[in-house]
C-alpha cells in the first residue's frame, strides 16, 4: 500500500443522500491554509477517499445540485494524486436507473456492487478502511438481500474459509458519547429472547478489546444499561436485570474488564453519568441510539467492532425526504472519514512499532 493510501467510500443507495453528502464532503476537502488540498491523512479537513459505484449517479447529482465537482475514474492507487482537483470515483455495478428520493428496489443491485467492490479493495489492501454511505433496509429487503444491515454484511464477508462469521458488534461514536446496542437490527418484541449472558459477555469482551486495540484505550470503562425500568427494581419489574445482564457485568469484571451494571437505563445519559464510562451498552437498538443521535446526530459515527478490518459509517440513513434538494449535511460522513483516518493509522503505526525486546532468561 502507498504510504498514504485513500479511503474507500461505498456510495450506498443512489436514491438517498449518499451522493449528496459525497459531493459535499468533497467540496470541504480543504482545511484552512492546507494547500494541498487535503490529499493526506489525518490533518486535511477531509481525508483523501475514493468513491465505489456508479460515476454517472453522482455527475448527476452534482448537477441537480449546482456544484462543480470534477470526477475522475482511477483506481485507489492514483486516486491521492487526484484529491485536490477532482472527486476519484473507481467504477462499480449497474448504472443507477432510479430518482433521487424515491426508494426503489432497482438500487439494492448497485449497493450490492459498490460493497463488494469497496470491501474488496479493503480486503486486498489496497485501501486502509471501508466507509459506507446508508442503504435503505426496506429496499435491500425488497430485492432479497438476506442480511438485517451492512453490519452483519460485512461479518458474513469476514468469515475465513470454514470458520464461522465474527460476532460483529455495533457501536455509535462521537466526542460527546459512545454507545452499543448489544442487540441489534431484531424486532422488538425479539430482545428479551435473545439477551443471553453469553452475547453479554462476548460483546463485552470485543468492545473492551476493540476499544484497547482501535481507540488506544486501554482499560475502557463499560457501563451496562438495565433492560427494565430502574434496571428491574431488584427483580419486581423485570427479571432480566439481575439473571441476566448482573451475571455477564460479574463476569466481565472477574476477567479485568471495568464494568458496571445493570444500570437504570433512563439516568445513564444525563453529563455527570457519561463522566463515569467510556461506553454504554445497551439491551436493544433505540435504547441507546436515541440518546447518541440526540446529543450528536451531525457528528456521529457508526463503527462496526469485531471485525479483521475498519468499517466507519454516518450515523444517519437514506433521507429520502431531502436527496438531491441540497439539504443534507455532510458532518457525519466527514466525522465518519476523519474516524476511519484516525483508526487506520493506528492501526499501521501499531504495525510499523518495533517489536519489544526480548525479556532476558
Ligand atoms: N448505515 C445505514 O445504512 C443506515 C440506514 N438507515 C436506513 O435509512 C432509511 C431511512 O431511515 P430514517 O429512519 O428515516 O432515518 P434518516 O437518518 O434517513 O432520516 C431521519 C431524518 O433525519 C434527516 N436527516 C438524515 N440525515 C441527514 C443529513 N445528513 N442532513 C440533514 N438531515 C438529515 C432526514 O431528512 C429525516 O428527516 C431506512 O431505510 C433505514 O434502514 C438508517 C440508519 C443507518
Ligand atoms: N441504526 C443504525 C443502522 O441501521 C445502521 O446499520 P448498518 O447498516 O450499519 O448495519
Amino acid at each position: 500500500m502507498p504510504a498514504v493510501s485513500p479511503l474507500v467510500l461505498a456510495l450506498g443507495d443512489p436514491a438517498g443522500i449518499g451522493p449528496d453528502v459525497t459531493l459535499a464532503a468533497f467540496l470541504r476537502r480543504r482545511a484552512a491554509g492546507d494547500a494541498a488540498g487535503g490529499a493526506t491523512g489525518g490533518t486535511a479537513a477531509v481525508p483523501a477517499f475514493i468513491v465505489a459505484g456508479d460515476p454517472a449517479a453522482l455527475a448527476a447529482r452534482a448537477d441537480l445540485l449546482g456544484l462543480d465537482v470534477p470526477l475522475v475514474e482511477t483506481t485507489p492507487e492514483g486516486a491521492v494524486a487526484h484529491f485536490a482537483n477532482a472527486l476519484p470515483v473507481l467504477p462499480a455495478g449497474p448504472a443507477f436507473t432510479g430518482r433521487p428520493g424515491r426508494p426503489d428496489a432497482s438500487s439494492a443491485a448497485c449497493v450490492e456492487a459498490s460493497l463488494e467492490a469497496a470491501l474488496g479493495l479493503v480486503t486486498a489492501g489496497r485501501a486502509p478502511a471501508l466507509v459506507t454511505n446508508p442503504l435503505a433496509k426496506s429496499v435491500m429487503y425488497e430485492a432479497g438481500f438476506p442480511f438485517p444491515g451492512h453490519t452483519e454484511w460485512l461479518a458474513d464477508r469476514a468469515a475465513a474459509p470454514g470458520r464461522a462469521a465474527p460476532h460483529p458488534v455495533m457501536m455509535i461514536w462521537s466526542e460527546q458519547l459512545a454507545v452499543v446496542p448489544a442487540t441489534i437490527h431484531v424486532p422488538y418484541a425479539e430482545v428479551p429472547g435473545l439477551l443471553t449472558v453469553d452475547l453479554l459477555v462476548e460483546t463485552g469482551r470485543i468492545v473492551a478489546r476493540d476499544m484497547a486495540r482501535r481507540f488506544g484505550i486501554t482499560r475502557p470503562r463499560l457501563a451496562f444499561c438495565g433492560l427494565n425500568p430502574h434496571a428491574g427494581e431488584e427483580g419486581t419489574l423485570g427479571g432480566e436485570d439481575e439473571a441476566i445482564v448482573r451475571p455477564a457485568v460479574e463476569a466481565l469484571k472477574r476477567e479485568g474488564i471495568l464494568a458496571t451494571g445493570p444500570l437504570p437505563a433512563d439516568t445513564m445519559f444525563h453529563p455527570e453519568a457519561r463522566a463515569r464510562y467510556d461506553v454504554a451498552v445497551g439491551m436493544y437498538h433505540d435504547q441507546v441510539l436515541i440518546p447518541a443521535k440526540t446529543l450528536a446526530f451531525h457528528d456521529g459515527v457508526n463503527v462496526t467492532l469485531g471485525l479483521p478490518f475498519i468499517r466507519t459509517s454516518p450515523d444517519h440513513g437514506t433521507a429520502f425526504d431531502i436527496a438531491g434538494t441540497g439539504r443534507g449535511d455532510p458532518s457525519s460522513l466527514i466525522a465518519a472519514l476523519r474516524l476511519a483516518r484516525r483508526l487506520a493509522d493506528a492501526e499501521r503505526a501499531t504495525s510499523q512499532a518495533p517489536a519489544p525486546a526480548l525479556a532476558r532468561a
